[in-house]
């Protein structure tokens, strides 16, 4: 009933850059087919939970799936599956477990926090929650830590006001003075010194990326006095530009670091607390990424050894919001793990009318080079206060679908907002459709997918993945099954967005919770076992006790330990 097709690799040339970390063993290149092994031995599916093995063995009993994933699976159908994964930023409105186990059920796959807000307390507790429902409800959501960064950005209010209100035509005062709360009257203060030197009368002052817009009128020492010209809401720290002549003034900007000694002391919580992703705000060049990203796998080298087994890197995701990241967008890219088109304050530095493309071509390139992107900001903007979107907004969501985008993220509407359940329900049932939409009448753009490996091994798992992906859907096989413990070829597999679901059985935690965020991917964890059948028959077993798979379904098996392809029915 099963074929297999196992592309055995020579060792890596010497002269090529090291492979990723790889699986590939010095063999001579052979192809073979042959008859699958129908032997048992056990491999253990194991919890996602963050224990250490020992503890996670006592739980391999059964199969732990993602509980929102089952549920959804068993709504929705097995091929129907949704693809696109969901992002939520958690803000007082969700922070609570009750709000955050509705958000797990509700589709949530990965918890963004935003350092911009709130205490290492109030996140601590935030992350403690998710992990705990992980743990004892059965779901595999990861945690995002988002950077401040240090662009120009105003203070908190002062006193107990959650915002205020500028009208046309009051003056405010903007203010590099450190002043006790309350605030006087009218007066925001701004997070850097430069500021008062770096205005000009006349200049105009776009608060949120133009939600409030004001005119310079008038400098005082460190007090700016400004007309207000567009009315509106001014939400705390929000972000400040300022526009002279038409163009942005970036001089100051572009002296800032990407990241400011506050976001290092985050980072270091972050790491702390094991986050699964760290992303980094107002990214403007690839250099940064790098030093980054070999401290975060120095550091993910010591928890493995003095902590617990299993601990992978911690993820960097470049947020695309400044005018300077457009320009060096492919080496960032490279450089980082995933990227994120942050169009609230990317739509403050560029014309509004330059987003869509941007993230359009944002998007396009993280799939070329094999890196999940995340769409955000503003996708259901106006849920915050209603309980159902415009129109506009659901042809927003569907078009970062369409686009294939890996994720979407909620921010204000599920950080601060009245409807946080209904906003995710929105975003999790408008994917589902145009993803059923698009495969039904086999819209799919045929992206070209260049060759990104750079050993001859990854070569070889690029072309499997490829020729799979193509497999899949001509056989039109039920799901893809991926056996991966560097998470590589689940990303490939994903990478070509195949018609089917990607089951993608991983040997870490972490590595379980980072897949989460890539595009089509269903992540389980599971003890390997060196031998593939007895993986394979091991997951259908267990797979099939839970009634997520069934005798006769076709699949289509990879794997990073053999290199290989197989195609088989389910016993
Ligand atoms: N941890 C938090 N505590 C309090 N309010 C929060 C928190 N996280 C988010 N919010 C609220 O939700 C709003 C939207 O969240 P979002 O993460 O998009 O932040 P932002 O401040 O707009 O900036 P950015 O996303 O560019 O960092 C914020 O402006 C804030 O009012
Ligand atoms: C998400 C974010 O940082 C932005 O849209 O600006
Ligand atoms: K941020
Ligand atoms: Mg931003």
């Amino acid at each position: 009933m099963a074929q297999s097709l196992h592309l055995i690799s020579r060792s890596p040339s010497p002269c090529l850059p090291s492979p990723k970390p790889s699986f590939t063993t010095s063999r001579k290149p052979s192809l073979s087919l042959r008859p699958p092994l129908r032997r048992r031995i056990s491999a253990i599916l194991v919890s996602h939970n963050g224990k250490t093995p020992s503890a996670a063995l006592e739980t391999a009993a059964g199969i732990d799936v993602d509980a929102a994933t089952e549920a959804e699976m068993k709504e929705n159908g097995f091929r129907s599956t949704r693809r696109t994964k969901l992002v939520c930023t958690i803000g007082p409105a969700t922070c609570g477990e009750e709000q955050l186990e509705a958000l797990a059920v509700g589709g949530m796959n990965v918890a963004r926090l935003n350092m911009c807000h709130g205490t290492h307390e109030w996140h601590r507790s935030v992350i403690r929650s998710v992990r705990r429902l992980n743990e004892e409800k059965g779901f595999a959501v990861a945690v995002m830590m988002d950077t401040e960064g240090s662009e120009i950005h105003m203070g908190d209010l002062g006193g107990a006001a959650p915002s205020a209100r500028a009208e046309d035509g009051e003056v405010w005062t903007f203010s590099v003075r450190a002043f006790k709360s309350p605030l006087p009257e009218r007066t925001i203060t701004v997070n850097y010194d430069g500021f008062a030197e770096d205005v000009k009368v006349g200049d105009e002052l776009l608060v949120d990326g133009g939600m409030v817009r004001f005119e310079v009128i008038e400098k005082i020492g460190p007090d700016v006095k400004c007309l207000c010209t567009d009315p509106g809401l001014i939400l705390p720290r929000a972000n400040l530009t300022f526009w002279r002549d038409g163009s942005l003034v970036r001089e100051r900007n572009a002296m800032l670091p990407t990241i400011s000694s506050k976001d290092w002391l985050d980072i270091d919580f972050g790491i702390a607390e094991g986050v699964e992703f760290i992303a980094i705000s107002f990214v403007k060049s690839a250099e940064i990424i790098p030093s980054l990203s070999s401290l975060l796998a120095a550091l993910a080298h010591l928890f493995t050894e003095v902590v617990f087994k299993g601990f992978s890197d911690i993820a960097v995701v470049a947020k695309i919001e400044s005018i300077d990241s457009l320009k060096n967008l492919e080496e960032i890219i490279r450089a980082s793990d995933g990227a994120m088109v942050a169009r609230g304050d990317l739509g403050a530095q560029i014309p509004l009318e330059q987003v869509p493309a941007t993230q359009q071509k944002i998007v396009q390139l993280c799939r070329q080079l094999n890196k999940p992107v995340i769409v955000a900001s503003q996708l259901l903007e106006s849920m915050i206060e209603y309980p159902t979107p415009t129109r506009a907004e659901v042809a927003d969501v569907s078009e970062a679908v369409r686009q294939r985008a890996d994720a979407l993220m909620l921010s204000g509407e599920s950080a601060m907002g009245q409807f946080p359940d209904k906003a995710l329900t929105v975003l999790r049932s408008v994917s589902l459709r145009i993803e059923k939409w698009w495969r039904e009448e086999k819209r799919h753009e045929t992206m070209v997918l260049p060759d990104i490996a750079s050993s001859f091994s990854d070569s070889i798992s690029e072309e499997i993945c490829n020729s799979a992906a193509k497999m899949a859907n001509n056989l039109e096989v039920d799901a893809l099954f991926v056996f991966t413990k560097t998470g590589h070829m689940a990303s490939l597999l994903s990478r070509c967005r195949p018609d089917c679901p990607i089951f993608a059985f991983t040997n870490t935690t972490s590595m379980r919770r980072r897949l989460n965020l890539q595009w089509g991917l269903i992540p389980f964890r599971l003890t390997f076992s060196d031998d593939m059948e007895t993986n394979l028959n091991r997951t259908f077993s267990l797979l099939k006790a839970r009634g997520m798979i069934k005798s006769g379904d076709l699949i289509i098996a990879v794997s990073d330990m053999l290199q290989s392809i197989q195609v088989m029915n389910v016993p």
